[in-house]
């Protein structure tokens, strides 16, 4: 409850430096699918820790709190166990780190589903605490009537639909949604069901590529694509995924870096100059000045 963040979120403590570039907002975020700009897909990241939000801030038009930390920094099986605080702790952390992006946190499994109160109540702590400008939530019809309460009290939201990964004991698990007639037509519902509710924007995860871009094309509010299409508004990946920094990855994701191999060569470098007494060295410990 005690968490501390900077009021003025448009600049942040971690940055040493005055902001060169004003935080982007949600409205922006959302008029930039009918400004021309649409040539230009939004860009996404997730992000769990400050100085990683600070190395992504500038390159990114919106930075993701995923649940998905659960798996990634914390070594859980699956989204389900992830808390309300430990999501407030890392979008706190998170919003310290940036001054440019949008912050969107998602909001974990059991924290919203029972009711809209209950969603005001959860999404309330997160905007308050963390200093975030959206939440996002996974569901489409059955989460209309909450996105709609929370959109009508000054709570941007986020929706995503497709594959989602809250609901994995209900699918059976995170294989691609959207192969039946049946699928195809539910979730273009929950599409223009979660627009018609006033979510700012979606995530659309995990679906056959040409629900993708009948989805795109047929709402007016940016669809962000994780293993969806290149159609799409704007891409969002998990930042360890395409940084090589987590073992097992989704298809859809590019590995633009292997950071799990350098990390090992450096321990490995380190551990053999500890054992050969070739570290520390002279520069590395404190000596009186002669
Ligand atoms: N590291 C990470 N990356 C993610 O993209 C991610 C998470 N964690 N955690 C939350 C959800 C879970 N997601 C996942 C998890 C696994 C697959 C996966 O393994 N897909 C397989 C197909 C599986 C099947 O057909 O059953 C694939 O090869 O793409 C996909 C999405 C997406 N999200
Ligand atoms: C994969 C993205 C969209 C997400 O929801 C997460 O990182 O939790
Ligand atoms: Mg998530």
């Amino acid at each position: 409850m005690s968490t501390t963040f900077t009021l003025d979120t448009s600049t942040s403590r971690a940055n040493p430096t005055p902001a060169p570039m004003k935080r982007l907002t949600v409205p922006a975020i959302q008029r930039r699918k009918f400004e021309g700009k649409t040539e230009e897909p939004l860009v996404m990241l997730t992000a769990y820790t400050a100085r990683m939000a600070q190395i992504l801030d500038p390159h990114c038009d919106m930075l993701l709190v995923g649940d998905s930390l659960g798996q990634v920094i914390y070594g859980l099986p699956s989204t389900l166990p992830v808390t309300l605080d430990m999501m407030i702790a890392h979008g706190a952390a998170v919003v310290r780190g940036s001054y440019h992006s949008v912050v969107v946190v998602d909001m974990p499994f059991g924290a919203y589903e029972a009711s809209p109160q209950q969603a005001f109540a959860a999404a309330s702590r997160i905007l308050a605490e963390t200093g975030a400008a959206a939440v996002k939530l996974e569901g489409g019809q059955a989460m209309a009537e909450t996105i709609a309460f929370l959109s009508q009290r000054g709570i941007p939201v986020m929706a995503h639909i497709g594959l989602t990964p809250q609901a994995v004991n209900a699918l059976g698990g995170y294989g691609a949604r959207g192969k039946s007639q049946q699928e195809h037509a539910r979730i273009m519902a929950d599409a223009r069901a979660i627009a018609d509710a006033g979510a700012f924007a979606a995530v659309l995860e995990g679906v056959m590529e040409e629900l993708a871009n009948a989805v795109t094309h047929s709402i007016d509010i940016p669809v962000i694509g994780i293993g969806a299409s290149a159609q799409c508004d704007g891409q969002v990946l998990v930042i360890d995924d395409m940084l090589g920094m987590f073992d097992r990855v989704p298809r859809f994701v590019k590995r633009y870096e292997n950071l799990a191999e350098t990390i090992e060569c450096a321990v490995k470098n380190y551990a053999a100059d500890v054992r050969s007494r070739d570290f520390p060295t002279e520069d590395q410990v404190y000596r009186p000045k002669k």
